[in-house]
C-alpha cells in the first residue's frame, strides 16, 4: 500500500471527508487513520496503548540488531534512555564536520564538468547516490570518529591492525548497508510469503556491516577514552576533544552487541533520511527557481557569499534561526515529500482512538489489542482541508503565513510524542534547549532535574513511580498544602534551591528562592491569581495551566443547570418537597433542538460543551479574540482529554471575533437562546457584560429569550446589571457557578432575583481532577525533556 494510494484509494471509495477507515487485506483487517487527533492518541497522549508492530524488529534485527529504532516495550524504553542525551549536545551538529564533507561532495561535483561549448556545466549526473555518500561519510564520522570516505577514497588511511578483527571494508559499506535495506523491503513486500526469498545473500550484507562497526568498537574498548588520537592526524581539522557518539555511548555501556546495535540504528536511521530530504529540496529548488533565488538571496544577504579561504564562523543556532526561509522550504519539502510517508502502531492492549466512529465520524472508535493501524503521514499533509486548496502545490510561503505556522500532529515528518525522531532538533526555543545542555548529560532524559508538588491532596503513589521508570534520573518531592488558598511553602526554604519543575495552585517562590526553576505546572484553568506574582511577571519561566482538566465536568454543568432550567427541575424539586403533583405548568417547557448556543471564548470548556450541545442538535456560535478564518487557525493547540472537545473546531456554524465592543455586540445579536460566559478574567474582560450588553441581547423582539451561563469568573459580569437584567426579563434567567462578590454574602440580592440558578464555584469539581492535571503534567515533563514547546503556556502579555 504505497502513500499516494493510500490518499486516492480513501478519496476515491470514502470521500475527502473521510478520515479513518477500516481496509480489509486477504485474511486481516488494518486501521488507516489521517485525522490528526487519532495520531496524537496514538504517538503522545495515549502512547502507553501503542507500540511499534512487531515486524519493524523482525525485519530489521538481523541488519540492525535490537536498537533505539527497532526495538518495542522495555527494550526500546533502555534503549532510548542510553542514546538520546546524546543527542541534546553541542558537538552533535558540528558544521565544521559536515562543512569538510560537503567540500568533497563540491569537489566531485567539479570533477563532472561537461566538454565542449558547455564548459562551464557538469554534464547531467544523478545527484542522490552523491547525497547518500555525503552523509553516510559524516555519520561514519559522527558515530565511530572515522569517516568512510566514500567520496574520496585517497583521504583514507591505513588503519592499524586489531588481532583477531578483520579491518573494516570502507570500500563497501554503503552498498552493504543498501542492500541489505533492498532485501529488508522486498522480503516486507513479500509479506507472509516472505520466506521465499533466499537468506544467503542478506546474511553476507549484514556480517559485512556488523564487521564494520565491530572494528571501532573493539579498538575503543581496548584502548579506552581517545581511542582514535593515533590516527586523528589524518585530517588536520580534527581536534582531540572532538565528539564521537560511540565514545560517549561506551562511557555507558561496554557491551560490544548492544553498542554495535545502537550505532547500526542511528547511522541507518540517520544517514538515509538525510540524503533522502536533501535529494527532493534540490529537486523542488530545480523546479522552482523564484523560490531558489530568494533562498539565495537571503542567505547571501545574511552570510556573505562563500570565499574558501576564510572560515565560515556560522552557528548552527545561527542558521536555523536567522533566516527563517531556510525552515520554511524545508518543512515544505518534508510535506510535499516526507522522506518516511508511511507509519505504523499496534495497539498493545484493548483502547480507542478518539474519533473516526460514529454517524459523523467524530465518536471514538474501540481498537482491539494487537490491531494494527496505518499512519499515513503523507497523506495527512495532502488534505486539502488542513493545507488549503494548493495543498500539491510547493509553496514554502505558506509556513510564513499567519505569523508563523504552527503545526501539530497533521504534520509529523519526524514522527511524534514519546518515539519521535532524535535526530531532529527542536523547532523553537533555542535558549531553553542550550540550557538543558548545560544542565543535563548522562543518562536520564531529566537528569539534573527536580520535580517539586505541592498540592492540597496526596498525590497517588503509582504516579510518582510511574515517573521513576519514566524519567529514571529525576528527584521528586512532594507536599501537601494544608489550606486551599495557602501562599506560604509547607516546607524549608532550601528545598526551592534545586526545584526546576514546579507543581501548584497558589504557592510560588521568588526568583531569588527558586533560581533554576524551568517550567511551572499551575493546577488551575486560569493563570489570574499569579498575574502580578514576581516569579511570573519579571522572568521568562513558562507558567501553564491546567487548561482542558476542567472541559467534560463544566460543559456538563452548563448543559445540566440549562436542562435544568428548561425543563423547570428547581420547581418541581420545590413542588416534591411540598409533596405537590403539579402539572399546571406543562407549555412552559421546552427543548434544546435547533436552538443556538453562543460561547464567548472558545477554549476547553466552550469546546466540550459545544461538543455536548451539537449532540442534543443545537447550533454552536463561537466568539474568540483573535479571528479564526482558516482550519489551522480554528484548531485548539492546548491539552484535551482524548476524544473530547473540538480539537479541530468543527463544531460552530459561526465563528465570530474581535476586541471592540462592536465586534462583541455583533455576536451578542446572532439570536442566542443561550450565551455560555468562557472567557478569562483579564483587565480587559471585567465587566465585560454589562447594562449595554443586555439591551443587546433583548434588542429586536428578542426579549427575554436569552439563557445566561457563567462559568468563567464573578467580575466578567457586572452583578447589579445582571441583576436588573433578570428582574426586567431582558433575559430569560441565568446560571452562575461564579459571582462577584464571592462568596456571595447571606444578605445579597442575588440569591434572591428570579429566574437564577447559583452554585458555590463548583463547576470545576470532579473526582477525575487530579488524574487530569497529572496528565498535563507529565505531557509537558515529556516536551521538557525533549527540547520541546510546553502545551497551555500562559502568554505572559496577555495574561491567559
Ligand atoms: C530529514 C531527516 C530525518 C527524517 C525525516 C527522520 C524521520 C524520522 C521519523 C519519522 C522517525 C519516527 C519513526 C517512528 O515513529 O517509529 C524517526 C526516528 C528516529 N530517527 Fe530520524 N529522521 C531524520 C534524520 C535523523 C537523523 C539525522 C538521525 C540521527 C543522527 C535520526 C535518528 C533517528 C532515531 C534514532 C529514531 C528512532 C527513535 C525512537 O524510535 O525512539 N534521524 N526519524
Amino acid at each position: 500500500m504505497g502513500p499516494q494510494y493510500v490518499v486516492k484509494a480513501i478519496d476515491a471509495e470514502m470521500g475527502k471527508n473521510v478520515h479513518t477507515v477500516l481496509v480489509p487485506i486477504a485474511d486481516y483487517e488494518l486501521v488507516v487513520t489521517r485525522d490528526p487527533a487519532n495520531v496524537q492518541a496514538m504517538l503522545a497522549t495515549s502512547s502507553t496503548d501503542w507500540d511499534v508492530g512487531k515486524a519493524r524488529n523482525a525485519s530489521w534485527r538481523p541488519l540492525l540488531g535490537d536498537g533505539v529504532f527497532t526495538s518495542r516495550g522495555e527494550a526500546w524504553k533502555r534503549s532510548r534512555a542510553l542514546v538520546r542525551p546524546q543527542f541534546t549536545r553541542d558537538q552533535i551538529n558540528d558544521l565544521g564536520l559536515i562543512e569538510r564533507h560537503v567540500q568533497q561532495l563540491f569537489s566531485t561535483i567539479d570533477c563532472l564538468q561537461a566538454a565542449g561549448p558547455e564548459k562551464s556545466w557538469t554534464k547531467q549526473f544523478d545527484l542522490q547516490p552523491l547525497l547518500f555518500n555525503l552523509t553516510l561519510d559524516i555519520t561514519t564520522e559522527l558515530i565511530y570518529g572515522y569517516s568512510a570516505h566514500s567520496q574520496n577514497k585517497s583521504e583514507r588511511i591505513q588503519l592499524p591492525t586489531i588481532p583477531g578483527y578483520d579491518n573494516p571494508d570502507r570500500e563497501n559499506i554503503g552498498t552493504h548497508i543498501d542492500a541489505g535495506k533492498a532485501w529488508i523491503e522486498t522480503r516486507g513486500a513479500l509479506w507472509k510469503y516472505r520466506w521465499l526469498l533466499p537468506t544467503k545473500q542478506f546474511n553476507t550484507h549484514c556480517a559485512a556491516v556488523h564487521k564494520y562497526a565491530d572494528w571501532f568498537i573493539r579498538l575503543r574498548l581496548q584502548i579506552g577514552d581517545g581511542f582514535l588520537a593515533d590516527i586523528q592526524h589524518e585530517t588536520s581539522q580534527c581536534s582531540r576533544s572532538r565528539y564521537i557518539l560511540l565514545d560517549e555511548l561506551a562511557k555507558v555501556t561496554q557491551d560490544p552487541v548492544e553498542l554495535r546495535s545502537q550505532t547500526l540504528n542511528i547511522l541507518v536511521a540517520g544517514r538515509d533520511a538525510t540524503a533522502s530530504l536533501l535529494g527532493w529540496i534540490f529537486y523542488f529548488l530545480a523546479r522552482h527557481p523564484g523560490v531558489f533565488s530568494k533562498l539565495r538571496g537571503q542567505i547571501l544577504e545574511r552570510f556573505g557569499p562563500y570565499i574558501s579561504s576564510q572560515p565560515s564562523g556560522i552557528e548552527f543556532q545561527e542558521l536555523r534561526n536567522s533566516i527563517p526561509y531556510i525552515n520554511s522550504v524545508i518543512n515544505e519539502a518534508l510535506r510535499m515529500a516526507p522522506v518516511i510517508p508511511l507509519n505504523e502502531r499496534v495497539a498493545v492492549r484493548d483502547t480507542v482512538l478518539p474519533r473516526g466512529g460514529g454517524v459523523h465520524g467524530n465518536d471514538p472508535i474501540f481498537v482491539p489489542a494487537g490491531k494494527q493501524v496505518l499512519i499515513p503521514t503523507y497523506a495527512m499533509a495532502r488534505r486539502e482541508d488542513i493545507w488549503g486548496h494548493d495543498v500539491d502545490v510547493f509553496r514554502p510561503e505558506r509556513w510564513e503565513e499567519c505569523g508563523g505556522r504552527k503545526f501539530g500532529f497533521e504534520f509529523i515528518p519526524f514522527g511524534g510524542g514519546i518515539r519521535q525522531c532524535l535526530g531532529q532538533s527542536p523547532p523553537d526555543a533555542p535558549m531553553r534547549f542550550h540550557h538543558t545542555i548545560e544542565n543535563r548529560s548522562g543518562s536520564g532524559t531529566l537528569r539534573g532535574h527536580k520535580l517539586l508538588m505541592i498540592t492540597p491532596w496526596e498525590q497517588p503513589a503509582e504516579f510518582i513511580d510511574q515517573l521513576a521508570v519514566e524519567f529514571p534520573d529525576l528527584k521528586v518531592a512532594a507536599y501537601r498544602q494544608q489550606e486551599w488558598e495557602q501562599q506560604t511553602a509547607p516546607f524549608p526554604e532550601e528545598e526551592w534551591q534545586d526545584v526546576t519543575i514546579l507543581l501548584t495552585f497558589t504557592v510560588l517562590p521568588t526568583p531569588k528562592q527558586a533560581p533554576r526553576l524551568e517550567y511551572v505546572q499551575l493546577m488551575s484553568a486560569g493563570a489570574n491569581h499569579v498575574l502580578e506574582l514576581p516569579m511570573f511577571k519579571d522572568t521568562t519561566v513558562p507558567f501553564c495551566t491546567a487548561n482542558g482538566v476542567h472541559g467534560p465536568q463544566i460543559a456538563e454543568w452548563i448543559i445540566g443547570t440549562y436542562l435544568a432550567f428548561q425543563h423547570r427541575f428547581p420547581q418541581y424539586h420545590d413542588k416534591q418537597k411540598e409533596a405537590r403533583w403539579d402539572r399546571s405548568d406543562l407549555m412552559l417547557i421546552d427543548d434544546a433542538v435547533q436552538k443556538t448556543i453562543g460561547i464567548l471564548g472558545y477554549g476547553s470548556i466552550g469546546r466540550q460543551t459545544a461538543r455536548l450541545a451539537t449532540a442534543m442538535g443545537m447550533k454552536v456560535h463561537a466568539y474568540t479574540l483573535h479571528p479564526r478564518e482558516t482550519p489551522t487557525s480554528k484548531r485548539d493547540l492546548s491539552w484535551t482529554p482524548p476524544g473530547l472537545g473540538d480539537p479541530e473546531g468543527v463544531f460552530p456554524s459561526k465563528w465570530f471575533s474581535g476586541h471592540s465592543t462592536s465586534d462583541l455586540h455583533t455576536f451578542l445579536s446572532s439570536d442566542l437562546d443561550i450565551l455560555v460566559i468562557a472567557t478569562p478574567l483579564t483587565p480587559n474582560t471585567q465587566y465585560l457584560l454589562s447594562a449595554a450588553e443586555f439591551e443587546v441581547l433583548a434588542a429586536n423582539g428578542k426579549r427575554g429569550k436569552t439563557f445566561v451561563s457563567n462559568i468563567a469568573r464573578g467580575p466578567v459580569v457586572n452583578t447589579l446589571d445582571l441583576i436588573t437584567a433578570l428582574e426586567e426579563g431582558l433575559i430569560k434567567g441565568a446560571a452562575l457557578d461564579v459571582t462577584d462578590p464571592e462568596p456571595l454574602p447571606f444578605s445579597h440580592q442575588l440569591w434572591s432575583t428570579k429566574n437564577v440558578i447559583i452554585t458555590p464555584h463548583v463547576s470545576g469539581a470532579s473526582t477525575r481532577y487530579n488524574e487530569r492535571v497529572l496528565a498535563i503534567l507529565k505531557y509537558n515533563m515529556e516536551r521538557l525533556s525533549k527540547g520541546e514547546e510546553l502545551v497551555n503556556k500562559v502568554n505572559k502579555e496577555d495574561g491567559y
